[in-house]
């Protein structure tokens, strides 16, 4: 598998962020995009997923699910966590899968994994930032797509948290999926970088 993008020209407000940006990762490949605050990071992510529609260049994905579109094959975590604050632990986890469809693996297993196997039924609103970033987490796992768009995924998570979440991210290149990450830390995993701009 193998995803590439190819003279993209990103626009916003009217504004051009990025032209002529190139770039690719293949299975079992992490991509640790770079820059300066504001150079472009999350709207790359943004046009991968769909969520954008880029002014100019193509996205492929070759060796992919040819019934499946590329924002069908990814998962987009923002660096806001996507949670519905009434909702338990368990059912923003539920919602999720439902709403992302396809094959659905052990949730309460994810939920041990991220290590919120204590907090099922506590409301979403209820959870630390670190938490939440968790519980987004689980997420990736409930729900399998080989294209990991990951904004600032680090964010808010202890010592320990990294830890677990760079075993994640190595299992998930282990089993042949890619890592996009935008990130100013280090991931914890080794990673090409892609820098946007110029020097952050
Ligand atoms: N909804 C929007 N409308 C207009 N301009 C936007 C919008 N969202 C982002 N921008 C602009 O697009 C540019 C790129 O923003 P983006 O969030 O992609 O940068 P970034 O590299 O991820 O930044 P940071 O490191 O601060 O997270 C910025 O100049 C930003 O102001």
């Amino acid at each position: 598998m193998q995803l590439s993008g190819r003279g993209l020209v990103c626009v916003r407000g009217g504004r051009e962020v990025f032209a002529g940006l190139d770039f690719e990762a293949r299975s079992g490949e992490a991509v640790a995009v770079v820059g300066r605050n504001g150079s472009g990071k999350t709207s790359l992510l943004r046009l991968i997923a769909g969520l954008l529609v880029p002014a100019g260049g193509t996205i492929a994905l070759a060796g992919g699910d040819s019934e499946l579109t590329l924002p069908e094959q990814c998962h987009y975590l923002g660096h806001r966590d996507a949670l519905k604050p009434a909702l338990s632990v368990v059912e923003n986890l539920a919602f999720w899968a439902d709403f992302l469809g396809g094959e659905r693996f052990d949730a309460e297993g994810s939920l041990t994994t991220v290590g919120l196997d204590h907090a099922t039924d506590l409301p979403a609103a209820f959870l630390s930032a670190g938490q939440r970033r968790r519980l987004s987490l689980a997420r990736l796992l409930t729900v399998r797509r080989p294209v990991w768009l990951l904004d600032e995924p680090t964010t808010a998570l202890d010592a320990a948290g990294q830890d677990m979440f760079a075993g994640l991210m190595r299992d998930h290149l282990t089993r042949g999926g890619l890592i996009i990450a935008a990130t100013h830390a280090p991931l914890g995993i080794d990673a090409r970088e892609l820098r946007i701009g110029g020097a952050a």
